[in-house]
């Protein structure tokens, strides 16, 4: 695609020439995105705005800041990334996500939603104090994003900073995944309908809009009017979610907001296999139809987390209450004290955004809230602020939640079952970003852990511990140590929180003890199993295997496993290794692992 390699000519463009460039760069989205997988609909919306906001301002000079991120593709091509599309989001490629490493041009990493506004306060605030105001801050925010209670903290401080003037831009195209809820939603609609009110004016900042998001000329006009108007403003765009892409525009309740690998002609993706969320919508289903008081919460996500299929089946019992997290959990709290069992879906790591909410207004109150944790472990493309790696860490703090970690889908379906008879307390259950895969089945159940595989020989050599959807990895580990005449026992605690009382006795009967955890090792389960050793004077060493301490790039998940040592072949070698170099088992007191 000839694209400009700066915005100079985008600039020197007339009007028309601007908008048969946009149809150009639309088509190269829809053949790159169905060829890598991606965000089609959010980015195919904002082809136009992002076309305006490089023709009126001057990146990196001025600072363009993308709230969540995803919507990024456009700015990403008229930065001179185009040619990366063909290996958008692989290892090695170009990110889905701004990326501070490929261009001067991004800014923010993260993908977590609701931040932009607040990057902006702080670089407009800094920039003032430094004496380099000169400049314009403006960050671009989905009207999904602004469901977020950060983004209205942040509005609050914009409004009160005048003279460090933010210039938000709200690209609202009435929708995340599925149409965004709320009051704040038909305000939006409202505006420039004839609205009683207007919530930004009420806070302080100037208005401007509502603007047709794929008219460039109107665009410019207004961004040109917020800049030059040097005081906190909103720019109100509307567009249309996956505009120009008939398959987008269908019937896909979505707008194809994240899409796999597609046939560009018709839209469709290849048949896949069932995966755990689907497990789970079932099973949710199902519980729902047992108990009346089973109730479903999820944050904008009802596709993405199945919870979907209990709305459409109990819709008086299923809220999605926006991309609030933090409300998702205390309001889960609040039904939880109403009586009702509440079933909170919600991605690992969008979990993080509201631990204080599980640690404070659920578990210190002992209530009944059920946190079904998917996209848990290495998710894969979406990259660093994607991957489900620090819930159990953080769920380890958190007294009396108890966290399982379901091996199968008929393991997942028990443990929801299981969880919601559990009425003293929360409880989650942590599943991948995968196909469910075959069960794997237990040869024995001792107390609440399952053996997955005995040992031929006694004393028993090593006894590896794996948690979730490792299973079958561990099993595969046991036959290559076995062919090495190393007898191996395998089990599946179910439950990782609280450690099971039978871990440290069993450990006991062998020689050495390896933990496999799709998440990361520091806070990680093998760490609360070795301590239980020490305290349990049991002094077979304890060896923790997981994710590193560290923020892994995007890739492909069974890639980025394998290069975390979480493979048969790495797993038997590491206990090869140890068990010829010999580790120090843990001694009480230690707060730390091998
Ligand atoms: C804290 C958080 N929760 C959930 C998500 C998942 N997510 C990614 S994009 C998206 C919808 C964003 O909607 P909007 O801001 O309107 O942007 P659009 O896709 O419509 O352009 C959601 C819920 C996220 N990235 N961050
Ligand atoms: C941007 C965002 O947070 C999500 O859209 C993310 O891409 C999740 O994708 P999956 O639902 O495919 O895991
Ligand atoms: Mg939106």
């Amino acid at each position: 695609m000839d694209v400009p390699g700066d915005a100079t000519r985008l600039r020197d463009m007339s009007t028309e020439e601007a908008h048969r460039f946009a149809g150009r760069l639309r088509e190269f989205l829809i053949d790159g995105v169905c060829a890598t997988g991606g965000h089609l609909g959010p980015n195919l919306g904002v082809v136009e705005l992002t076309i305006a906001l490089h023709r009126v301002f001057d990146s990196p000079a001025d600072t363009l800041l993308f709230d969540t991120g995803h919507q990024a593709y456009v700015h990403k091509i008229l930065t001179g990334r185009a040619a990366g599309f063909a290996r958008l989001r692989q290892t090695g490629g170009l990110s889905g996500y701004p990326s501070r490493r490929e261009s001067p041009h991004d800014h923010i990493e993260n993908s977590h939603a609701s931040t932009a506004l607040s990057y902006a306060d702080g670089i407009a605030k800094g920039r003032h104090l430094r004496g380099e105001s000169g400049r314009a801050v403006v960050a671009v925010i989905g009207d999904g994003a602004l469901t977020g209670g950060m983004a209205w903290e942040a509005l609050n401080n914009i409004a009160a900073a005048p003279s460090r003037p933010v210039i938000v831009v709200l690209n609202d195209n009435g929708r995340s995944y599925a149409p965004t809820v709320g009051g704040l939603a038909e305000h939006l609609a409202a505006l420039g309908e004839g609205a009683s009110g207007n919530v930004f004016a009420d806070l302080g900042l100037a208005y401007l809009g509502p603007v047709d998001g794929h008219d460039i000329a109107a665009c410019e006009d207004a961004l040109r009017a917020a800049r030059d108007l040097a005081r906190p403003v909103v720019v109100h765009c509307r567009t249309e979610k996956g505009r120009g892409y008939a398959p987008a525009r269908g019937d896909d309740a979505e707008l194809m907001h994240a899409v796999g690998v597609l046939d560009p002609a018709t839209g469709t993706g290849l048949p896949a296999a069932p995966t755990w969320t689907d497990v789970f919508a079932e099973e949710l289903v199902a519980l729902g139809e047992a108990r009346e008081d089973i109730v479903a919460i999820t944050a904008a996500m009802p596709g993405p987390t199945g919870t979907a299929l209990f709305g459409a089946r109990f819709p008086g019992r299923f809220f999605d209450v926006g991309i609030a997290e933090q409300h998702a959990v205390t309001s889960a709290a609040g039904l939880a004290m109403a009586g009702l069992h509440p079933v909170v879906a919600i991605y690992s790591t969008f979990l993080s955004r509201a631990f204080d909410q599980v640690l404070m207004d659920v578990a210190l109150h002992r209530l009944p809230v059920t946190f079904v944790l998917d996209r848990a472990g290495i998710t894969g493309p979406d990259g660093p602020s994607h991957h489900g790696m620090w819930d159990p860490a953080l769920l380890a703090c958190v007294p009396g939640l108890r966290l399982a970690a379901p091996r199968d889908a008929t393991r997942l379906r028990e443990l929801l079952r299981e969880a919601a008879a559990i009425g003293d307390g929360p409880t989650a259950l942590r599943f991948p970003k995968a196909a469910a895969g075959a069960d794997v089945p237990a040869v024995a159940r001792i107390g609440e852990l399952d053996v997955l595989h005995r040992g031929r020989r006694m004393p028993l050599d090593v006894l590896i511990v794996s948690y979730g959807a490792l299973a079958p990895v561990c099993l595969a580990a046991a036959a290559i140590l076995e062919a090495r005449g190393i007898g191996v026992t395998v089990v599946d605690p179910r439950w990782s929180l609280p450690v099971d009382p039978g871990l440290a006795g069993l450990a006991a009967r062998h020689r050495y003890a390896v933990t496999v955890t799709d998440a990361s090792r520091a806070g990680g389960p093998g760490g609360a199993l070795a301590r239980a050793c020490a305290d349990a004077a049991v002094r077979t060493p304890v060896r923790e295997l997981g994710l590193p301490g560290a923020f892994i790039e995007h890739g492909p998940r069974p890639e980025l496993l394998a290069g975390a040592g979480l493979s048969a072949e790495a797993i038997a070698s590491r206990v090869l290794a140890d068990l010829d170099t010999g580790i120090e088992p843990v001694r009480a007191g230690d707060g730390v692992s091998a």
